[in-house]
């Protein structure tokens, strides 16, 4: 089979064996967690900058479940709260865009994953991310379809959108939305995203501080009925003062107003695990990114007098919330707190959800009317065939669009952050490769060129193994066009690159062209190798001696939020922009050996994401007018040069490329 990636025998990958659920080829969590869950009256499961991983990490173990695998975790978590008489509430940040080939081989980019999203997963409340609305037809999709398939549950308080039947600004989706939970918690919801500045100008965003000021938002924090608890969502990090969160203010114009009732926060968009102590009856989530994390919040302290809560105080036969959100403070709110970070795997859903996972079973994913355990349940049974359905109707999504095809094999795992930038298995030393190789216009070869990106630009690692059309979209997923500004002067182009990070990276803008237009463009719309990886079971308490590298989180509770206990990943620092040059003469005419020859001028070629930040540091007259379509045909983009780059230069190892799978040790 030439268009999928999996246990097939024959096949490129390693690991040829048969699974039902997670996707084919993916691999198993090595151990997992060893700690229960706690269990308060208000339980949380968090997921954000989700970016279109719904196929699971197929090559990294430790996130290797999909979401069918997920579906049926939640539908198991939802009955065990019903169960122990206690809500549970789903809730995501956003970001769905942007990240894998399911995501965004499709046009427009979302229409098969966002339906996948939809269909099985019982979401309470949902928010916008940035990425929902770098490009219109992106942002109109999401008003057309996802927002309408959730309804008063997708929370847009801060984000419009030009109407184009009432030419109307509209809310995406609804401002806020007032309930009563099934055990009677009531509660108000808002869904803000951060002042984000380079969306479509089809969308408008309000920024946090004027949106506290807006009739609708007093309304609503002054509410006839009776609030238990304000529930902030927002693609918006949970921590003040980092990446541009406005969460801050939000909390600060609803405590003006109450001062004592609980305020939650589930944040987004800085892809970090993270839990911040606002005051003694606030706290905020943020629960990581692309289908690696999973998070869990739980609080209980809620009463009859005080609230419209009908549940237990404390739900029998489970650990309870046990932390006071103080920092030594004298008469606290009754309220106790516990947050948990999950690895996405099915160890860990099977973990804290038994029997809601196929685990160790031999019966081909594709035949899931054949799942049965003799000893399930029926419940159980169906459960897992719900999951299995969704896994399944992935599998097939994935054939069709050729995401398995194999084109190389990546021969060393290619790392973002994880080691020093432009080390020799950097993604920057590899992406400045390929591009310098595969960037050439053949009617301007003989012109020197400078190439410039965002490092924003590449999404994840590339891992060691087989490469296929998925991983060119998780490496460089954005369709951003290759221009150029011809035979600019050496003497000006030299210093760009450097002045580009010296000023740090901007919010970037995507261009919206004419399909037509040729020449300048127009805008339309306005703006570890496996470390001795023996399989340890179920972790059933048993102390893991061989860690494998993972997150390792310390947030205002500590350094115990990590529900599987791992190494530390290393981190580097990367600056905004990278860059080579190529085609430079190799020697100067009659100068020494070795020298590099100086030239008079080079193309400047670079991505239509960058264009504003790149002319400011070029300086000079130079202005949108100046940048032309490098490539041709005048389509191409950062999604184009990987797959020919693997073609010409990765093909030894093929057609049996290795996996690692587990994340090396680095740095
Ligand atoms: O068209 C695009 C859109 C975005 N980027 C890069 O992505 C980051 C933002 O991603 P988050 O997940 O919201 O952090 C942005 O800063 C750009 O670096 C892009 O390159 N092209």
């Amino acid at each position: 089979c030439d268009s999928c990636y999996g246990p097939i025998e024959g096949h490129a990958s390693k690991h040829v064996r048969v699974v039902k659920r997670m996707q084919p080829g993916a691999l198993d969590a090595r151990y997992g967690p060893t700690r229960p869950l706690q269990w308060g009256q208000l339980n949380v499961l968090h997921t954000s900058d989700t970016h279109g991983w719904l196929s699971g990490h197929i090559k990294e173990a430790n996130y290797g479940a999909d979401w069918g695998d997920y579906v049926s975790f939640v539908s198991s978590m939802k009955s065990t709260a019903e169960s122990l008489g206690v809500d549970l509430l789903l809730v995501d940040s956003g970001d769905l865009h942007d990240g894998t080939g399911l995501s965004d081989s499709t046009t427009p980019n979302g229409e098969i994953s966002n339906e996948i999203f939809v269909k099985q997963t019982k979401y309470d409340l949902l928010t916008i991310g940035n990425h929902e609305l770098y490009a219109s037809e992106v942002a109109y999709q999401t008003f057309n379809n996802f927002s309408r398939a959730w309804g008063d549950k997708y929370l847009t308080s801060n984000v419009e959108i030009m109407n184009p039947e009432t030419q109307e600004w509209e809310h995406v989706g609804k401002t806020h939305k007032y309930f009563t939970t099934k055990h009677g918690l009531r509660i108000m919801a808002f869904g803000v995203l951060f002042d984000f500045s380079a969306n479509t100008n089809a969308s408008r965003i309000t920024k946090a501080a004027d949106m506290v000021k807006q009739d609708w938002f007093q309304q609503a924090i002054h509410h006839p009925e009776p609030i238990d608890v304000f529930l902030v969502l927002g693609h918006n990090s949970a921590r003040p003062g980092r990446q541009a969160s406005t969460m801050k203010t939000v909390y600060s114009a609803i405590r003006e107003a109450h001062p004592n009732t609980p305020i939650q926060i589930f944040g987004g968009h800085s892809h970090m695990r993270d839990f911040v102590v606002y005051d003694q009856s606030s706290t905020a989530s943020e629960s990581g990114r692309y289908c690696e994390s999973l998070g869990w919040f739980s609080m209980s302290g809620f009463n009859s007098s005080t609230s419209g809560f009908t549940g237990p105080l404390n739900p029998k036969g489970v650990p309870n919330p046990n932390r006071t959100a103080t920092r030594g403070e004298r008469n606290t709110p009754p309220f106790l707190y516990s947050r948990r970070y999950l690895d996405w795997n099915r160890l860990t859903f099977d973990y804290h959800a038994p029997g809601s996972q196929f685990l160790h079973n031999s019966i081909a994913h594709s035949h899931p009317n054949l799942i049965s355990s003799p000893s399930a349940s029926n419940t159980s049974f169906q459960l897992k065939q719900q999951g299995a359905q969704v896994s399944s109707s992935i599998t097939s999504y994935r054939q069709q669009l050729g995401l398995g095809k194999v084109y190389g094999c990546v021969p060393q795992t290619f790392w973002v952050t994880g080691v020093p930038f432009m080390a020799p298995n950097s993604m920057y030393t590899f992406l400045a490769d390929a591009m310098a190789h595969q960037i050439v216009n053949p009617k301007r070869a003989k012109i020197p060129r400078v190439h410039i990106s965002n490092t924003g630009m590449a999404r994840f690692d590339l891992h060691k193994g087989p490469f296929t059309m998925d991983d060119s979209y998780i490496t460089s997923p954005f369709p951003s066009l290759v221009v150029y500004i011809p035979e600019v002067p050496w003497e000006k182009a030299k210093g760009v690159l450097e002045r580009m990070n010296k000023k740090g990276a901007g919010q970037g803008r995507r261009v919206e062209y004419n399909t037509t237009s040729t020449g300048a463009p127009k805008k339309v719309l306005g703006k570890r190798e496996e470390i001795m990886g023996v399989p340890v079971g179920n972790g059933g308490g048993r102390k893991q001696e061989v860690l494998e590298v993972g997150y390792t989180t310390e947030d205002d509770f500590g350094v115990d939020g990590d529900d599987t206990v791992h190494e530390k990943i290393a981190k580097y620092e990367i600056p905004g922009y990278f860059g080579t040059t190529a085609g430079f003469p190799e020697w100067k005419k009659g100068g020494r050996k070795g020298r590099k020859q100086e030239p008079r001028v080079v193309d400047l070629v670079f991505n239509d994401f960058i264009n504003d930040d790149l002319l400011a540091a070029l300086g000079g007259n130079y202005t949108a007018e100046d940048i032309k379509f490098y490539m041709e045909p005048s389509n191409y983009t950062l999604r184009d040069f990987l797959v020919p780059y693997v073609e010409q230069n990765w093909q030894e190892g093929m057609p049996r490329c290795e996996i690692s799978g587990l994340r090396p040790i680095v740095g």
